[in-house]
């Protein structure tokens, strides 16, 4: 029997306000037209205000869902997300060198855009050491680019130079997102690739508080493209495009920092599914 429908795999927390984490990746991944799976890493309690509450998964029931996932599916590409602490970051390290789940997303998950702390300081530096070598792909916002290239970003030239130490640190290919950047009219990304050529992904800033779930929709729509088997670049540039949208054609709900709409269609969705 075939198994080559493309599926893909997040490795991160749950959002039970539906906006962000494994929700936000599920949404995106079948809005992309690839069969999500997950391995279930932290659970928050947590809605368009705020993260009220959240609990590591035991390390045993971590590894299971990796040998049940190897043991059945053709995982083509997958992700991170939260990873909560550096006893998770080590235990999700060992079961990626363990399992060939096709190329690696990271997104280097630190903070909530509530505030709250979805990796504990101590996993900081197991994430730069330990993950980010096997990532072929890395996806910090500002601050989480900060952390790890160990460096102030306040200029763009200052995005450049960080991509460019993340790649030297061992990730293949570097998005630095801009969505943190303090200037008010753009939105604007810096890549770097493998092969040394580097482009930015540039889009006008919306004025909305429904940015809730940004950082995860982009990762996850660039891990379904290439589960679909596109290119690096293109599935970055189909990923901006499809996050621009999420936030353009946006919904309202909830009384905080709103959900994006994971409904929104992209220019390209015509030949794309
Ligand atoms: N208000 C906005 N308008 C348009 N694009 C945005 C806006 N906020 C964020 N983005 C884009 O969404 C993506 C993720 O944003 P960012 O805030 O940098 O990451 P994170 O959600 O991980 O903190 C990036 O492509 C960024 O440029
Ligand atoms: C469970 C969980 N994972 C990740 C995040 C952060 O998601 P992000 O896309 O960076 O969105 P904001 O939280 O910044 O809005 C999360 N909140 N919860």
């Amino acid at each position: 029997m075939t198994n080559d429908f493309p599926q893909a795999l997040t490795i991160a927390g749950t959002d039970s306000g539906g906006g962000a984490g494994i929700s936000a990746d599920f949404k995106t991944m079948q809005m992309r037209g690839v069969f999500a799976t997950m391995v279930v890493v932290a659970v928050t309690a947590q809605n368009t205000l705020g993260v009220q509450d959240a609990l590591a998964m035991p390390p045993k029931l971590i590894d299971e869902q990796f040998f049940s996932l190897a043991a059945d599916f053709n995982i083509r590409a997958c992700k991170t997300g939260m990873l909560a602490d550096s006893l998770r970051v080590k235990t999700v390290v060992n079961n990626l060198k363990q399992y060939n789940f096709g190329p690696l997303t990271v997104d280097p998950v630190m903070i909530a855009k509530g505030g709250a702390k979805l990796l504990s300081e101590d996993a900081i530096s197991v994430v730069r050491e330990q993950l980010l070598p096997l990532a072929d792909l890395i996806t910090p916002n500002l601050p989480e680019a900060e952390e790890l290239a160990q460096m102030k970003i306040t200029t763009e030239a200052e995005m450049e130079a960080a991509g460019h130490r993340l790649q030297s640190m061992g990730a293949k290919n570097v998005l630095v997102k801009g969505g943190h950047f303090s200037n008010d009219g753009e939105a604007n990304d810096f890549v770097l690739l493998e092969n040394g050529h580097s482009f930015w992904m540039t889009a006008k800033r919306k004025q909305t508080q429904n940015t809730h779930g940004t950082g995860d929709t982009i990762s996850s729509c660039i891990t379904a493209e290439l589960a679909k088997g596109k290119s690096m670049e293109d599935a970055l540039k189909i990923g901006k495009a499809y996050v621009e949208a999420t936030i353009k054609q946006g919904i309202n709900v909830g009384h905080g920092h709103g959900p994006l709409n994971h409904w929104a269609k992209i220019r390209s969705d015509n030949n794309e599914l």
